[in-house]
């Protein structure tokens, strides 16, 4: 049974209005669209994801921090194409049993990461479901004109890097379920879930590595299968070293004590939910760039890009390898969204 007591009309007047009050051009949402100016000499990038209740986050996660997922995603798709965000569009499918409280929360942590993030509210869409609560966030950004980063430019001998620690997110839903209690100390499981609920998106990174990085994606289904879209996309092999892979002190542990074997790597591997950049740059580009981020993030080179042809399986795709230079079997790469019955279920 509904506790709502204010009409779509009123939610975007009452709550969602005044976090669009930084942009003319969305005329305090009273209009039929917004109207946004480029800056002379960009490209717009325009991004759209959606985040859905038991899919993306859970149920009972904080209302801010909901808000915050659904933007932040977006952000980082901004970030792997190298633009700086400006403008949000969110179409609020809002279980019709949510509360106004849920959605005042909602509203409260969407206007901390508007300001936060230094991005305007342009417009929307506010429904009411009888489906799980699912947001889906338009980003517009922008990058000097004809500058955007792709997932197509890897050549042979360039690096790979990523940001930050690979990992996190995956044991911190694992976290964020009670699965690690006992496993962990009860601080870490907590800083861990706070990784799963609160991605980082890389938004500065990723306009530093305009004109350095030849290929960009964010980590978003797993580390496997984003970085299998870059080499698709350049016709090149990847070659990964596992051991070189940035973990944080707790996924540095759990996997420890689960045996350092392939499942116990498999979160880190393919369990996706990271929201790092990985990308490819020639070598002699990564020190300037590593003194410009050094404040923001941390960089790994964990491999090297070969042509496709020089590869174990000579077509493009990625080789994980041991420490000892073999390569590893890899039984799944990343999340898969899948039709009805199997919805949701990891690739394999
Ligand atoms: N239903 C759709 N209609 C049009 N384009 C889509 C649809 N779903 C995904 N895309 C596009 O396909 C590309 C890959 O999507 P996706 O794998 O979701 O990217 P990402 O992981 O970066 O969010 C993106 O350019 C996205 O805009
Ligand atoms: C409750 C819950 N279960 C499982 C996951 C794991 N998961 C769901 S979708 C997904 C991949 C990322 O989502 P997707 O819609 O594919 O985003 P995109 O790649 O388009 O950015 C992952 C890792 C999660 N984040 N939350
Ligand atoms: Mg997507
Ligand atoms: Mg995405
Ligand atoms: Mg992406």
């Amino acid at each position: 049974m509904t506790s709502r007591t204010r009409s779509e009309f009123d939610l975007i007047g009452q709550v969602f209005a005044p976090l669009a009050k930084t942009l003319p051009g969305a005329f305090s949402l009273t209009d039929d669209a917004a109207v946004l100016t480029p800056t002379a000499g960009h490209d717009q990038v325009t991004t759209l994801d959606a985040v859905v209740a038991g899919i993306h986050f859970l149920a009972d996660d904080p209302p801010e921090l909901v808000a915050k997922k659904a933007v932040r995603v977006n952000l980082s798709d901004l970030a792997a194409m190298g633009a700086r965000p400006r403008a949000l569009f969110v179409a609020a499918c809002l279980n019709r049993d949510l509360s106004d409280a849920w959605i005042d929360r909602f509203a409260a942590g969407l206007g901390e990461d508007l300001a936060a993030f230094d991005v305007a509210l342009a417009g929307g869409d506010t429904v009411s479901t009888p489906g799980p609560t699912t947001l889906a966030v338009t980003a517009v950004g922008e990058v000097a004109r004809g500058a955007a980063l792709r997932r197509n430019g890897a050549l042979p001998g360039d690096l790979v890097v990523v940001s930050g620690t690979i990992g996190d997110g995956a044991f911190g839903l694992m976290a964020a379920r009670g699965e690690l209690d006992g496993r962990l100390e009860a601080a870490e499981c907590v800083s861990l879930a706070e990784r799963y609920r609160l991605p980082r998106p890389r938004c500065g990174l990723g306009q530093q590595l305009v004109g350095r990085a030849t290929a960009c994606i964010d980590v978003s289904d797993g580390l496997l299968a984003d970085l299998g879209h870059i080499a698709r996309a350049s016709e090149a092999r990847l070659i990964v070293e596992r051991s070189r892979l940035p973990l944080s002190g707790p996924v540095r542990r759990l996997i420890a004590a689960a045996g350092d074997d392939d499942s116990a790597w498999a979160p880190v591997l393919s369990g996706g939910d990271d929201y790092e950049l990985a990308f490819t740059l020639p070598e002699d580009r990564l020190p300037a760039l590593a003194a410009a981020v050094q404040a923001e993030v941390p960089l790994t080179v964990i491999g090297r890009v070969e042509a496709a042809g020089a590869g174990t399986a000579g077509r493009p795709g990625v080789d994980l390898l041991d420490s000892g230079g073999r390569r590893l079997a890899v039984h799944r790469t990343g999340w898969l969204h899948r039709e009805a019955a199997e919805e949701g279920t990891p690739r394999s």
